[in-house]
């Protein structure tokens, strides 16, 4: 099946102005959960990627121990923690949040699969599910029937295996992936060089990115940029695709830069700003 390719004339179809007249309030309330003891840094990186992707308001939840850092690292996230100091063990905030994203260094505690359980069973809110989080559905696939419609799931290759089994081939990992999707309604990020977006029959390849993201935390940062769109109104499919492509552009501008090799996790946020304007057509090799 051929697929369509996201490149910047398919971006401009999904890509909205903010509004002139927009305040915090209106431009969406995002939650970041994850994190465990010596993983605080995927939930930084995620949280402070959700907030320069343009939602208004960002918080975290995540073990106590990730207190201080988070503060003191992004002054600009709110944080909510859990009563366990190294892992989370109970998901409960009272925030309306318009976008949830959850997983990325969180862990694969006993008490923490209970706890994702539980909030999948009363979550409403539109979801982005990685790392640890699909890795703990990985282990419970009897839970996957509790992901509302359109829930985006970004797992790399290893992840994407462990929830739909080995492939043979490229062709075949399509193939159980467009099935997956079909079977849970989910729309599935399926990271990679290139990245592709499986939306039940419909399959999207990304062309933007380099090897310059083979880097610790890129994925983490993924989350929160889709997250970040999700809480903005976007459409999932919608907040996939730009999250996708913007994510890989910022690679793809930072790269004359820093080389394939110093490129970093936090390269990719600092260069989103950038990723933005090229968008409308300010070029960012003036600014
Ligand atoms: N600074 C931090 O706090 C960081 C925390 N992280 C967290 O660490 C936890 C574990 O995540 P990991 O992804 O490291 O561990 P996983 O065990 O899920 O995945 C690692 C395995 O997947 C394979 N793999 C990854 N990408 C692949 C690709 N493109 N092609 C083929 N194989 C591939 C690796 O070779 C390895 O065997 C997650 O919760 C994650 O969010 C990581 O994101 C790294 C940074
Ligand atoms: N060689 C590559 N070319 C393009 N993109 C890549 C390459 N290697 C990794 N990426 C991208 O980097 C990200 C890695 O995500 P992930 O493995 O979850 O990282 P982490 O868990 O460390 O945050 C994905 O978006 C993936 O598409
Ligand atoms: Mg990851």
């Amino acid at each position: 099946m051929n697929p369509i390719y996201i490149d910047q004339k398919e971006i401009l179809k999904h890509y909205k102005q903010p509004d002139k007249y927009t305040h915090k309030g209106i431009q969406g309330h995002a939650i970041i959960i994850g994190g465990s003891y010596g993983k605080i840094g995927a939930v930084t990186l995620s949280s402070k990627a959700c907030l320069k992707t343009g939602c208004g308001l960002v918080t975290v939840f995540i073990p106590k121990c990730g207190y201080d850092i988070l503060q003191i690292s992004i002054p600009e996230v709110m944080v909510v923690t859990d009563n366990q100091e190294k892992f989370i063990s109970n998901i409960t905030f009272d925030i309306k949040p318009q976008a949830i994203g959850i997983g990325p260094g969180l862990g694969l505690e006993i008490e923490t699969q209970q706890a994702v359980y539980k909030f999948l069973k009363i979550n409403k809110t539109s979801l982005v599910i990685d790392a640890d989080a699909l890795n703990i559905l990985s282990k419970n696939k009897e839970w996957l029937p509790l992901l509302l419609p359109k829930t985006i799931i970004t797992p790399h290759p290893k992840e994407l295996e462990r929830l739909i089994g080995k492939w043979n081939s490229e062709e075949e990992k399509i193939d159980k992936a467009i099935t997956f999707s079909k079977q849970y309604h989910l729309i599935i990020v399926m990271k990679g060089a290139p990245t592709r977006i499986i939306d039940e029959d419909t399959i999207y390849e990304n062309t933007t990115g380099n090897a310059a993201l083979a880097t610790a935390g890129s994925g983490d940062v993924l989350t929160g940029m889709i997250t970040s769109l999700l809480a903005q109104s976007y459409e999932p499919i919608s907040a996939a695709i730009l999250g996708v492509y913007l994510h890989g552009l910022t690679a793809d501008i930072a790269l004359p830069e820093t080389g394939y090799q110093s490129f970093i996790a936090s390269d990719i946020i600092t260069n989103i700003g950038k990723a933005y304007l090229s968008l409308e057509n300010k070029d960012w090799n003036f600014l």
